[in-house]
């Protein structure tokens, strides 16, 4: 099928790479005229596992395109893609600008046959139908006539385009596993010939031919209306992030009376109903998403007169969280004046290159506004153009450097490599071989062994 995805950040870039390599003609627009250079030849301005080598074998096979002419993308594509960011506003609301702006562009640009519009972006409740009107106000912009006076798309037996809601769930750091793996499909919309268009272009992702799993059962597809679809993607995120605020909130309560919640968590997530995943306790979540998703939905209850106060105090115990490695270095070294602290990563997860919203960050703030010095390494931000970019913090090469003087070290990021430092190495270079360690991701023996004063998240 052809396919135009508008805005190539994680989300666009990967669902454009992944349609194309599953056999569709695809075509991905920016209006970030460098980026758009940057994929046209071949590379990617993401860091993220598999993609670069599957984003060149689609263009050489000549299935995948970029561009910044979106004329050119909305006269390409059968189904056309918003990808575009959603960004928090400071009161917590999504901003909706870029999705507006390539609203209005597609419908001054829709000619021709019909079309679907699918909403990719995480956006707010209602805009479905939000976009609906503004692809209208762009197609009578173009016509120079009002909607409903002689507008094609005014005649709802016969629509130019339809609007359908499919979220994202794909994880960053495992974004093309998760696209070529995913759980579920959820479609949102009510126009049955748009619903059999995505289930068309979906369908070997479905049968699982490109699966690891070729033999796992098909992907379940969950058609809703286009409000519960859009709800489907906050609540998801809400309950991933609340279940990960819940396990926080036992380790802490594990700190006090001694038990260790990496057992706990092991006892509670063998129970079917629980589940094991996302209960690893650690500095309090961060990224791109959850902070700003569970906010966004926090906001819409708000607009509703309902106060949530689970999701409030999902979000209270992560404040908090992220203040716990700080309260550690306070009970460890006492004045944090003039003391150097080591960050181990600076990513908001492993395996992407991703600082939105990251936890460090709120870390050095604090680090800095106490008077202590800050050094971290990280594998992606130290060996690239990224490391220029942080302030308040000096981003070193490798982890001897790192080690060298420090107080204490944080692992603040859970990155493989990070398992098996020579540990009694970088304890030597310390100047007080204190580790606290915020994902529980290290082993305590190893650690004491080597020297070092050992503290993880109730554990
Ligand atoms: N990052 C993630 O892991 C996930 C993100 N999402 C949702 O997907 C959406 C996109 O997120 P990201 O990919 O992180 O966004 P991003 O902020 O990384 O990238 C957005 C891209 O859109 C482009 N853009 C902005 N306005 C444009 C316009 N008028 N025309 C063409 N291109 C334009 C920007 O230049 C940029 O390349 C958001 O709503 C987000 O909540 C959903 C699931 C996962
Ligand atoms: O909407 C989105 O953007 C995406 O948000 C998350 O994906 P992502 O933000 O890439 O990363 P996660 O693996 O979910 O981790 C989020 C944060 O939670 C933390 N986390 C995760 C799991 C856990 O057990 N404990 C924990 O502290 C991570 O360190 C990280 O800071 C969701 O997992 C995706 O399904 C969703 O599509």
């Amino acid at each position: 099928m052809r396919v135009c995805v508008i805005g190539t950040g994680y989300v666009g870039l990967v669902t454009g790479v992944s349609l194309s390599h599953i056999g569709h003609d695809v075509i991905c627009i920016d209006n970030n005229e460098e980026k758009v250079k940057l994929m046209q030849s071949g590379q990617s301005p993401i860091f993220e596992p598999g993609l670069s080598e599957l984003m060149q074998s689609s263009m050489e096979a000549g299935r995948l395109s970029f561009s910044s002419d979106l004329a050119a993308g909305v006269a390409h594509g059968d189904i056309l893609f918003i990808a575009v960011g959603t960004p928090p506003l400071p009161t917590g609301e999504s901003d909706t600008r870029y999705v507006e702006a390539v609203a209005r562009g597609i419908g001054e640009h829709l000619n021709g046959g019909y079309k679907v519009i699918v909403n990719k972006s995480t956006v707010p409740i209602g805009s479905g139908d939000w976009v609906r009107m503004i692809v209208m106000d762009g197609i009578s912009e173009r016509q120079q006539v009002p909607v409903g006076v002689g507008a094609p798309a005014a005649k709802p037996e016969d629509p130019m385009f339809d609007v359908v809601s499919n979220p994202e769930f794909l994880r960053e750091g495992s974004a093309v596993y998760d696209t070529f793996n995913p759980d579920r499909i959820v479609l949102g919309g009510s126009n049955p010939k748009a619903i059999a268009m995505m289930k068309e272009l979906y369908e070997p992702i479905v049968e699982r031919q490109f699966a690891e799993d070729k033999d796992a059962p098909q992907v379940p597809i969950l058609v809703t209306d286009l409000s519960s679809a859009e709800m489907v993607k906050y609540a998801s995120n809400a309950f991933l992030a609340t279940k990960i605020s819940f396990i926080n909130e036992v380790a802490n309560i594990c700190d006090r009376v001694g038990a260790d919640v990496v057992q706990v968590a092991q006892g509670i997530g063998l129970d079917s109903r629980i589940g094991s995943k996302f209960l690893q306790a650690g500095i309090g979540w961060g990224g791109s998403c959850f902070p700003k998703d569970v906010s966004a939905l926090l906001h819409t209850a708000d607009d509703y007169g309902y106060e949530a106060q689970l999701l409030r105090a999902t979000i209270d115990v992560n404040t908090r969280q992220r203040l716990l490695s700080l309260e550690k270095l306070q009970q460890m070294l006492k004045i944090l004046k003039g003391k150097t602290v080591g960050l181990l990563g600076l990513t908001f997860k492993p395996d992407t290159d991703d600082m939105r919203d990251a936890p460090s960050l709120i870390l050095i703030e604090h680090l800095n506004r106490l008077g202590a010095k800050v050094k971290a390494y990280d594998p992606i931000v130290s060996q690239s153009g990224m490391r220029n970019g942080m302030t308040g913090v000096i981003v070193e090469t490798d982890v001897e450097r790192l080690a060298d003087g420090c107080d204490a070290l944080v692992l603040v990021t859970d990155w493989q490599q990070f398992k098996d430092l020579d540990y009694g190495k970088m304890a030597q270079l310390m100047t007080t071989p204190n580790m606290i360690d915020g994902r529980n991701f290290l082993d305590r023996k190893t650690l004491e062994e080597a020297g070092f004063t050992y503290s993880g998240v109730g554990h």
